[in-house]
């Protein structure tokens, strides 16, 4: 709230001033009927009490408005705060929390946070001051029926110091179950046609109702202690009311005090009345909304990514523009990028398996180096470490020599290229995918990448070509479409560093051997790794790492590695070749 704090103060001073020109509004009443009692002229005290009623309102209707358009403001301040904090956040972060449940504390919480941040908190500053003005007004006018009164809101006290935390409590939990509930949809939505083909539509609806269940139970124990102090803030007030009514009856039979100053009591009663029942929904929201806040405030807590440098287009414009100049700060070197591994050792996490031990290699500028190895060897989290969405746990990962740790993540990504083994397609249109890493390309190079990537043919027979929507993760697309379209927006960055993760294991063979062409022409001008499951590409890399349960077990050719190393034959006899394996020689 803090960089809304002007509308805030605002929207609470003109309800305090409507506010307190209620206050004044019964004591106008009381002199009205003093000049009836008196039979004096009342005509100028009517006009008064009736000025004071419609700037009360003028005053209320426009404290509320810049009340709302400040909690709009403050929902958005945050939506964008934590969107933009989303995309910095670092990807071990991202990976072990659920998508849907962060979808929801960008939406639904924030949602939540719209109604209970800005209102509650002015309702509660423009309450309290009122609240004591009458009670003070009231002490002034008999204090006996001011403690009578007293007395009989003491319940309400008692009743919001009791649910207060149990509201809040549910309310956590709800918002909890709304965000499984983001997640179990996330879940299902984003693998649709396997849960179809497998029929298991039943089972997934029954844990997405279960989840909307949790929901409900909890919102229902919520609603349930905010009944119970209303319902305990409007009895006491009745209580008040009644015990007022009587005492002060009494007391005006008895002389103690005359009818004036009872109706300017039970005037100030009755305006007593909705703050009261405010105050007491006050709490309530406050709780749901501290409850949001928590949820949101756990976002802004995962670690992220420093954002420094210039913005992605700019990185690229400056690079793609001059090659051979030192392309942006800190790129220390133009043109292709050497890479090493000097003793890696990395677990995904604290007590998993390591998935590299004693990591080291070393790849020149320029040329092709294929990693191969058994499933699960460690060949992706090659990439994952050099992209640094991973670092190691002991030894370094440099680039250009030069510890990968050290670099910007932004610079050092720029640098680089990345198809990774499923070829991610975002919704969007061709060219918002192939731009994505690029936005500076265009023209005659986007030509030249389509020509390479062997994509012009799908952009010619598309109904609005580059511009035409591939559908949620691409999905108006084949398999292999989309591991071009990957190729090239990888290309389009003109990398340093070109990382292709079996990037063309969808391809039917026209199209691979052209790819093999266009990755042989990349590895010709900048440093290509590729993960291979291919014969064709380990023959055509100048250097391969054959890697065994996350070591490094051989580097050489594929020739030496034929004659060196028995794991190689093997995958070459087996994995590498289409043709199934032929008996163990
Ligand atoms: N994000 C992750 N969190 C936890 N463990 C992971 C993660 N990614 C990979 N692993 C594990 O790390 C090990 C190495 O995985 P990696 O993806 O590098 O293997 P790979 O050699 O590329 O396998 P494949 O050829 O099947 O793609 C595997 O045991 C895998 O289960």
């Amino acid at each position: 709230m803090r960089p809304h704090l002007a509308g805030v103060l605002t929207g609470v001073s003109l309800g305090l001033l409507g506010s307190l020109l209620a206050l004044v509004q019964p004591l106008a009443a009381k002199r009205l009927v003093d000049e009836l009692d008196g039979g004096r002229a009342t005509a100028g005290w009517i006009l008064l009490l009736s000025a004071l009623v419609l700037l009360g309102a003028v005053l209320a209707a426009a404290g509320q408005y810049v009340l709302e358009r400040t909690s709009e403001a403050v929902v958005h301040t945050t939506r964008r705060e934590l969107t933009a904090r989303l995309l910095r956040l670092r990807v071990p972060a991202v990976e072990r929390a659920e998508p849907g449940d962060l979808i929801s504390r960008v939406t639904s919480d924030t949602t939540v946070l719209r109604q209970t941040a800005v209102q509650p908190v002015a309702s509660a500053v423009v309450c309290v001051p009122v609240l004591v003005g009458a009670v003070v007004l009231m002490g002034l006018l008999d204090l006996v029926l001011l403690g009578v009164t007293l007395g009989a809101l003491g319940l309400v006290a008692v009743a919001v110091t009791v649910t207060a935390p149990r509201i809040g409590r549910a309310a956590g939990e709800a918002q909890e179950a709304v965000g499984a509930m983001g997640a179990a949809l996330e879940r299902v939505l984003g693998a649709f046609r396997t849960v179809k083909a497998a029929g298991a539509e039943r089972e997934e609806t029954a844990r997405l109702h279960r989840t909307a269940a949790d929901a409900r139970r909890a919102g229902l124990r919520a609603a349930g202690w905010e009944a119970v102090s209303g319902t305990a803030g409007a009895v006491s007030v009745q209580i008040a009311f009644l015990l007022v009514l009587g005492v002060g009856g009494a007391r005006v039979a008895s002389g103690a005090t005359d009818v004036s100053e009872l109706v300017a009591f039970l005037l100030y009663l009755f305006s007593l009345a909705p703050r009261v029942h405010q105050l007491v929904d006050v709490v309530g929201q406050l709780q749901a909304g501290g409850a949001a806040a928590l949820r949101v405030a756990e976002v802004e807590r995962m670690p992220a990514e420093r954002v420094d440098g210039p913005p992605l287009h700019a990185l690229h414009a400056l690079h793609a523009l001059s090659p051979s100049a030192p392309a942006f700060a800190g790129a220390r070197r133009p043109g292709p990028a050497t890479v090493a591994f000097d003793r890696v050792g990395f677990a995904y996490r604290p007590g998993l398996p390591p998935a590299h031990r004693e990591v080291s290699f070393t790849v020149p500028a320029r040329g092709m180096t294929a990693f191969v190895g058994p499933s699960g060897a460690g060949k992706t989290t090659v990439f994952s470490l050099i992209e640094r969405f991973h670092e190691p746990d002991s030894g370094r990962v440099l680039l250009d020599g030069r510890d990968v740790r050290e670099w910007p993540p932004a610079e050092l990504r720029a640098a680089i290229g990345y198809v990774e083994q499923d070829s991610p397609v975002l919704a969007g249109t061709l060219r918002d995918n192939l731009l994505l890493g690029a936005p500076a390309a265009a023209g005659a190079r986007l030509g030249e990448v389509l020509r390479r990537a062997r994509l012009e043919a799908l952009v010619a027979r598309l109904p609005q070509g580059l511009d035409t929507p591939v559908g949620h993760r691409g999905d108006r697309l084949s398999g292999g479409e989309r591991q071009r379209i990957a190729i090239a927006r990888a290309l389009l960055r003109a990398p340093r560093l070109l990382l292709l993760d079996e990037a063309t294991s969808q391809l039917d063979a026209a199209n691979e051997a052209a790819l093999r062409e266009t990755v042989a022409d990349a590895a010709r001008r900048t440093t290509v790794l590729v993960v291979a499951h291919r014969l064709s590409t380990v023959a055509a890399a100048d250097r391969i790492v054959v890697m065994e349960e996350g070591r490094v077990r051989a580097v050489g050719t594929h020739a030496e590695l034929l004659s060196a190393d028995a794991l190689y034959r093997e995958l070459a006899a087996t994995q590498f070749l289409s043709a199934p394996p032929g008996p163990p020689s």
